[in-house]
């Protein structure tokens, strides 16, 4: 399994434990984290040969590239924080890339302890827990041993993550390596070997890094920057409203099949989105979202 990439080499995994860098066979090849593979032995490395079919891939893709950012996952954990305030545009966006590959969802809110901002931001995810998105709050930073001891903030979290392969996203600031040390104590020691042994002289807090969070190795925590930029290019704007689950369930009541819910008549969306009452299923500003991205997605180039 490949547990690390930096550039086209990898660091893969054998099946009873042991790490080797492997370089590609060819330009072809191209392997993400969670990939499983067939490799040869060289001298002291090794090549990739082959690329096993995957189960899922996990994407972005902006103007300028494509970048994979793991295979083969369980589940996608979004982990955002009372503070600092979450984007919701880019959360949606973490949605609509993780529905369009079928991965199941985790919406975790960190820093419970900042009382008024944690309410406030709990609030703002009432549209995103509506559509039934899983989400649990957490308080991850290691406290007192006083404190600590009263109650584990892990204890709601392991059991979902417990035997699965786990891609942690979140923007800068929300705890992600506070999550990643706690589950993984000697994941910054496991950071600098990598580094160390795919060389490169920086380092790769830039990389996707999967950890093993037990000793048997059924648990796995994939560490991946990038939800700042999270282009969607890949996705087609017809499809857009099917990838969102508020959207999508008005809009098989629209007249046109081809309905792009911006301004046709008889558009369930809009039906629903102006209902007066406050009992609208879809937000203003997960409308404004949609209607963002669809006009990202048809201006798109090339
Ligand atoms: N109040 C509070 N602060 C927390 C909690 N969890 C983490 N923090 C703090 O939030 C800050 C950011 O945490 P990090 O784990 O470094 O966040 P990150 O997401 O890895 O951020 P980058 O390294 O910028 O990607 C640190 O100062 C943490 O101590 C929490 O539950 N409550
Ligand atoms: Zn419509």
């Amino acid at each position: 399994m490949v547990v690390a990439g930096h550039g086209r080499h990898v660091w893969v995994e054998t099946n009873d434990g042991k790490r080797l860098i492997c370089h590609p066979r060819g330009k072809k090849s191209q392997t993400v984290v969670g990939d499983r593979v067939l490799w040869q032995a060289t001298e002291d490395e090794g090549t990739v040969e082959k690329v096993e079919p995957r189960r899922n891939l996990f994407y972005r893709q902006d103007e300028i590239r494509t970048k994979a950012f793991a295979a083969n996952l369980d589940q996608i954990l979004i982990l955002i924080a009372a503070e600092p305030e979450f984007s919701e545009t880019q959360l949606s966006r973490a949605l609509i890339a993780a529905e369009a590959e079928q991965i199941k969802v985790i919406i975790a809110l960190n820093k419970s302890d900042l009382k008024a901002p944690f309410d406030l931001a709990w609030d703002r995810l009432g549209p995103y827990r509506d559509m039934g998105y899983t989400m649990l709050p957490l308080a991850l930073k290691p406290r007192t041993n006083s404190e600590l001891s009263g109650s584990n903030e892990l204890t709601t979290l392991m059991p979902l993550l417990n035997g699965r392969t786990t891609l942690v996203l979140g923007p800068s600031g929300a705890g992600k390596s506070t999550l990643i040390n706690r589950l993984v104590p000697e994941a910054r020691v496991l950071t600098n070997e990598i580094s160390t042994a795919l060389n490169t002289g920086k380092h790769t807090t830039t990389s996707t890094n999967l950890y093993w969070s037990d000793t048997a190795r059924t648990t796995a925590v994939i560490d991946s920057p990038g939800f700042q930029e999270f282009g969607l290019n890949h996705i087609d704007a017809m499809h857009l409203a099917g990838l969102m689950p508020d959207i999508k369930v008005h809009a098989s009541e629209c007249k046109f099949y081809n309905c792009t819910h911006l301004h046709e008549p008889g558009c369930g969306v809009i039906s629903e989105l102006k209902k007066a009452d406050g009992t609208s299923g879809i937000s203003a500003r997960r409308y404004k979202i949609y209607s963002d991205l669809f006009t990202e997605l048809t201006q798109k180039r090339y």
